[in-house]
């Protein structure tokens, strides 16, 4: 299995990059079930960005946890590259996890007696990089997040914003075949949520990279390509509002 969760992703632009089929997820926690996804379908192609929006209570972390092979579907299934995260073990999870997921989840969960540069380049220290490589890399994302000044602090001396910003570095670093991100900007000020933005278009364009955004923000949603409301279990293509400039 490990040598399958190594195989390289699909990334020429317009291959599938992330299929969920019949993805349906129940709760059995409490008095009464709960079904939140209900046979949903989603495909995202490589270097295409998908808006996820919603009402509160809709679906949209439980979807995430699934995308992100953080939690496991009741029914149906969520292939990322190819690869089913279902057939894959606990370790080759993890490994293709690492190899091909970037996370930007609301609690940054960054790690408080590491500096943001460390924290930035973990990924690539878990997967077996050189410190000096790693940080290398991580530095120049830290950069384009506009953190480099910041690098050698810890996420305690660093505003909610300025750890998103790590956080997204962090995300980013290993140049990611998917990203899975809740809210990106919701903390930024403009300028630095249009350099993001700006970003994710880059990366989107150049390395093929897919992104699914879940987020409140109708412009960030209408920045996407395309914007999917979760709604009874389920996702619809939206029309898309007008970009604020
Ligand atoms: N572990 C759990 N056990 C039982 N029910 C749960 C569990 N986790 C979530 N739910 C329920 O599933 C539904 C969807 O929750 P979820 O957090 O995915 O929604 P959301 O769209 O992300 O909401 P928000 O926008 O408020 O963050 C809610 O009704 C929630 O109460």
């Amino acid at each position: 299995m490990q040598a399958t969760a190594e195989q390289g992703a699909a990334t020429a632009p317009g291959a599938p990059m992330l299929e969920c089929r019949d993805l349906t997820r129940i709760y059995h926690e409490g008095p009464q079930d709960v079904t939140v996804l209900d046979g949903l379908e989603l495909t995202v192609h490589a270097g295409e960005r998908v808006a996820i929006v919603g009402s509160s209570g809709s679906g949209k972390t439980t979807l995430l946890n699934l995308l992100g092979g953080l939690d496991q579907p009741t029914r149906g299934e969520v292939r990322i590259a190819g690869e089913s995260l279902l057939a894959l073990g606990d370790a080759a999870l993890g490994h293709f996890r690492n190899r091909h997921i970037g996370f930007v989840y609301q609690f940054h969960h960054l790690l408080a007696e590491f500096t943001a540069l460390e924290n930035a380049a973990l990924p690539l220290i878990v997967r077996g990089q050189r410190k000096k490589v790693a940080e290398a890399r991580a530095r120049q994302l830290l950069e384009r997040v506009g953190m480099a000044a910041r690098a050698d602090h810890k996420p305690g001396e660093l505003s909610g914003g300025e750890r998103q910003r790590v956080a997204i570095a962090r995300a980013l670093v290993t140049d990611p075949s998917l990203v899975l991100m809740d809210e990106p900007t919701g903390n930024l000020d403009q300028h630095t949520a249009a350099s993001i933005l700006a970003l994710m278009d880059e990366l989107a364009r150049t390395s093929a990279c897919a992104f699914v955004i879940v987020t409140h923000d109708p412009g960030l949603a209408a920045h996407q390509d395309r914007v999917m409301r979760l709604d009874e279990g389920r996702l619809s293509e939206q029309p898309r509002p007008t970009p604020v400039e």
